[in-house]
């Protein structure tokens, strides 16, 4: 990396689209070397899920403090429990050089494009509205209701993806998992390019 301060990255689409899985196989594979954001959530933890791994899980009142505080770099509610980013981890990870990983949805994905312009985008689209169904169906995770609000939340959030710098379509785990890398190395080389091409400018003007 020739950057000083690491890459904010930032996975989103729909629920049900595989962030999770894809963002597991990124992990897991040994070539990665970034820092997963662990987010805050006042949702029910899921049978297997583990506090302070998947997730921190707060009550409303203490999330509610913490976005009195200031303490997000984004939050959205979402399918009627909130989600949130937290400012600390991911503003000293960058410092220290590392880049970020956030795996959180479109309206949250929005603040963040906001508030760090020069960011990573990454949409992860379904190969169909069909095959997004099944995922959620088949993760057995959600009920019926839960899992009708998902897909309505779904059919918005994908007219916005053309706002993304790059939309990767999960027809296959491995495959999205070696996309995204590769775009990451891509944005990489190209800030290191544009980095010594300022270098150079900076020293002909001096
Ligand atoms: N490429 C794929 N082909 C088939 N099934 C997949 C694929 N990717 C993920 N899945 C399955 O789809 C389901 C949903 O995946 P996952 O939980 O990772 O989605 P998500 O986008 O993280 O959802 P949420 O936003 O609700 O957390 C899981 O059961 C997962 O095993
Ligand atoms: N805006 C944010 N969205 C987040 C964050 N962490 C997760 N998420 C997204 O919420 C939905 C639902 O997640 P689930 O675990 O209940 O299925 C999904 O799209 C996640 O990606 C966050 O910090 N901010």
């Amino acid at each position: 990396m020739t950057s000083e301060k690491g890459l904010l990255i930032v996975l989103s689409g729909p629920s049900g689209v595989g962030k999770g899985t894809v963002r597991k196989a990124i992990f897991d594979h040994p070539d990665t070397d970034f820092k997963y954001s662990i987010s805050m959530t006042t949702r029910q933890m899921r049978e297997g899920e583990v506090d302070g791994i998947d997730y921190f899980f707060k009550t409303r009142e203490e999330f509610e403090l913490l976005i009195d505080q200031d303490k997000f770099i984004e939050y959205a509610e979402y399918v009627g429990n909130y989600y949130g980013t937290p400012v600390e981890y991911v503003e000293q990870t960058m410092a220290d050089g590392h880049d970020v990983f956030l795996e959180i949805e479109v309206e949250g994905a929005k603040q963040v494009r906001e508030k760090f312009p020069d960011a990573l985008f990454i949409f992860l689209a379904p190969p169909n509205l069909t095959q997004l169904e099944e995922r959620l169906v088949n993760r057995g995770t959600d009920s019926p209701d839960i899992i009708r609000h998902r897909i309505d939340e779904a059919k918005r959030e994908l007219k916005l993806m053309n706002l993304y710098d790059y939309v990767v379509v999960n027809d296959d785990v491995d495959a999205a998992r070696q996309r995204v890398q590769c775009i990451v190395e891509a944005s990489h080389m190209r800030r290191a390019r544009v980095e010594s091409k300022l270098r150079m400018l900076l020293e002909v003007n001096n």
